[in-house]
């Protein structure tokens, strides 16, 4: 029977995992300004201690602590100089904020906590050590392992490259898509929605998601229910791009021709049709030569669920990405039933009351999109279990 044996979530992802063992990303060298949430393909380890000397943090004077109120100044530091100056207990050097802390100090006295007259300064604070200071590798040290293979760069990451004076970066390449959104009643943005016509969705949604994990479209077109039509346009998106996406027609209806396109090219290789997961539950997981090829619910919101579930956490894999934290508990704000046996992503809002945060699960079909825009995130229902209870705490994804 059709669909009567769907194979679990995690059995899904194994079955894609091993089916494209083979699956390997390039690198490349790229400058890095260009390097915003790429994703590193190496170590990187800093080549110097930060700060490289000790380091004022105000302006003020360096000082040898000790019990005398009264300090001859002896001198200055220049920023960006080296200073051979030395100070005793009873001395005091200028040194503005940045500026090389003088051998002996142990503190910098900020100028508003002394008077200064002539070259004598009385100190009206007493200071503790280190205070106003950044010592040597204080920030990073000289062999220091600071981000790993597979960290997605945000812009301090790009900035403390530049501090180690890293102009390039090895990163995987983007990945190309391409995108075919099937069916006939699938007009583009531009039409009229009448007549039984509705406007594509997916392509628009899933092209920001694949931008939004580092990758590319390549290439998009709407196709009728047609095999041949279907056909052509896979093989033409095989061509120029590395996973094709195919929206709609993964299910088992009379023009449903997904399943049979990707079938009828002799290096293909399905490894799932069917998973029980809610929404998404007609997911194809295939291989057409090395290429990756998935057929994608049609509904908007399966479409972009099935997206994370199975290919981003396939490419997180892969190359061992590190988000960080994604989820947080919540209180679940009111009861949900679910009638399903299916894995259950349940979309969900946040609201904060009184320093609680409150999961509220949000009603809708699959085939809506806008349910997801109200959302904040999602709860995993288990296939055993029946809904949600009002009061638990459970964890939330973040989309
Ligand atoms: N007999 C069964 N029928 C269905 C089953 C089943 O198990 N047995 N599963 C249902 C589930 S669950 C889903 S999900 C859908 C998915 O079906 P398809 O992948 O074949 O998708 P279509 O039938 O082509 O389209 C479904 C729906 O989505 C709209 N759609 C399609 N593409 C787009 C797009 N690019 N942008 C916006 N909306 C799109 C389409 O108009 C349909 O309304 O199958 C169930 N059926
Ligand atoms: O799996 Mo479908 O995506 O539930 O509507």
């Amino acid at each position: 029977m059709i669909f009567s044996k769907l194979d679990s979530i995690d059995q899904a992802k194994l079955k894609f995992e091993k089916g494209l063992e083979d699956f390997t990303i390039e690198t490349e060298e790229i400058n890095i300004i260009d390097g915003l949430d790429r994703i590193l393909a190496q170590d990187i380890k800093s080549n110097i201690d930060i700060p490289e000397f000790n380091r004022s943090t105000k302006d003020g004077y360096a000082v040898k602590r000790s019990n005398i109120k009264q300090r001859k100044i002896i001198g200055q530091v220049n920023m960006g100089e080296k200073t051979e100056l030395e100070i005793t207990t009873n001395q005091a050097i200028y040194v503005p904020t940045g500026g090389m802390v003088p051998k002996g100090s142990d503190g910098i006295i900020m100028i508003e906590d002394v008077h200064k007259k002539d070259n004598v300064l009385l100190l009206n604070k007493s200071i503790s050590f280190g205070e106003n200071i950044n010592f040597k590798g204080d920030e990073m040290k000289k062999g220091e392992l600071l981000f790993s293979k597979g960290r997605k760069l945000t812009p301090s990451d790009i900035g403390t490259l530049a501090s180690i004076g890293m102009s390039k970066i090895k990163v995987y390449k983007k990945l190309e898509f391409s995108i075919i959104s099937t069916g006939d009643e699938i007009v583009d943005i531009d039409c009229k929605a009448i007549n039984g016509k509705i406007r594509d969705v997916n392509k628009y949604s899933l092209s920001t998601e694949i931008e939004r994990i580092g990758g590319k479209v390549s290439s998009s077109e709407i196709v009728k229910d047609d095999f041949e039509l279907l056909r052509k346009a896979t093989k033409r998106a095989l061509e120029l791009s590395d996973i094709v996406l195919i929206s709609g027609g993964s299910s088992v209806g009379i023009k449903d021709y997904t399943l049979k396109v990707i079938e009828s090219f002799d290096n293909s290789k399905v490894f799932v049709h069917g998973v029980s997961i809610k929404p998404g539950k007609p997911t194809i997981i295939s291989k057409v030569g090395e290429k990756i090829v998935i057929g994608l619910p049609g509904h908007p919101t399966s479409s972009l669920i099935v997206f994370k579930v199975f290919i981003e956490s396939f490419l997180n894999e892969k190359l061992n990405i590190d988000y960080g934290v994604r989820k947080m508990k919540a209180i679940i704000k009111e009861n949900f039933e679910n009638h399903t046996s299916r894995e259950t992503y349940q979309l969900v809002s946040l609201e904060e009351n009184k320093g609680d945060f409150y999961a509220i699960p949000i009603k809708g079909t699959s085939g809506m999109i806008y349910t997801l825009s109200k959302s904040h995130g999602y709860v995993i229902i288990k296939s055993k279990e029946k809904g949600l209870k009002k009061g638990e705490k459970r964890d939330v994804f973040f989309l």
